[in-house]
């Protein structure tokens, strides 16, 4: 069976999401590029800070706010999701569609380079309980190392994108994205600090929690 047909079919599961069509809408009036989390990961990171009782998350790029929502929605009462965004417009995009949504005040979009904010972050001594990496590709080896210093056993970090649309496996492809994401796919599922699997739908997502 197509993939396209199975993916089609988990979406009419999922059914009508008006705050993620809004916000989808959003990016597409302001013209920013469609490449937001699919809805199955999205669920999935929302599954997560439920099941952990998530209070503090930490989201690596924000572009128009659909991961933010995705990740508030399963915050404990008082939680607080921090989104960091490279590009002043993005942010703006998604402050407007998450003051017009419940979620309103519990999320907070940080502008500037996402390593240099969370070296801030770490000298702030602020802990988290789940880290999204969803920010530029080439970075995401660093980005890791950086989850790490701001996680604590129990954390759980998550990466989306992790097959870079098959290119992990050309090994015509030697670009510096590719292989940074080569080089974060086995620092996650080796790295002995982490418990980790690398889920193959959509364009790949890692899942992994920091050992005790
Ligand atoms: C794939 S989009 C994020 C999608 C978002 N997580 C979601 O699911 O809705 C990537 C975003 O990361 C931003 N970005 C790229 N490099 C960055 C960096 N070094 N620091 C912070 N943001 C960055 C881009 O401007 C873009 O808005
Ligand atoms: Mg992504």
């Amino acid at each position: 069976m197509q993939s396209e047909t199975i993916r089609d079919y988990i979406r009419s599961l999922f059914g009508n999401d008006e705050e993620i069509s809004f916000a989808q809408q959003q990016i597409k009036h302001n013209e920013m590029p469609s490449i937001s989390i699919a809805p199955l990961y999205g669920r999935l990171l929302t599954m997560c800070a439920k099941m952990i009782n998530a209070k503090n998350i930490l989201e690596l790029g924000c572009l128009g706010g659909v991961g933010s929502i995705y990740l508030a929605r399963g915050l404990s009462q008082d939680g607080k999701v921090i989104s960091l965004e490279a590009k002043e417009k993005h942010a703006q995009v998604a402050r407007e569609t998450i003051r017009g949504c419940t979620l309103e005040g519990k999320i907070e979009v940080i502008v500037g380079d996402a390593l240099t904010t969370m070296s801030e972050l770490e000298e702030q001594q602020i802990i988290f309980d789940l880290i999204f990496i969803d920010a530029n590709k080439s970075n995401y080896p660093a980005f890791l190392e950086q989850a790490l210093a701001l996680s604590k056993p129990g954390t759980i970090i998550a990466a989306d994108n992790t097959l870079s649309r098959g290119k992990v496996i050309d090994q015509t492809d030697k670009s510096e994205e590719t292989q940074a994401i080569r080089t974060f796919n086995r620092m996650a599922l080796s790295d002995n600090r982490l418990e980790a699997t690398l889920l193959p739908s959509a364009d790949g997502f890692v899942l992994a929690r920091v050992n005790d």
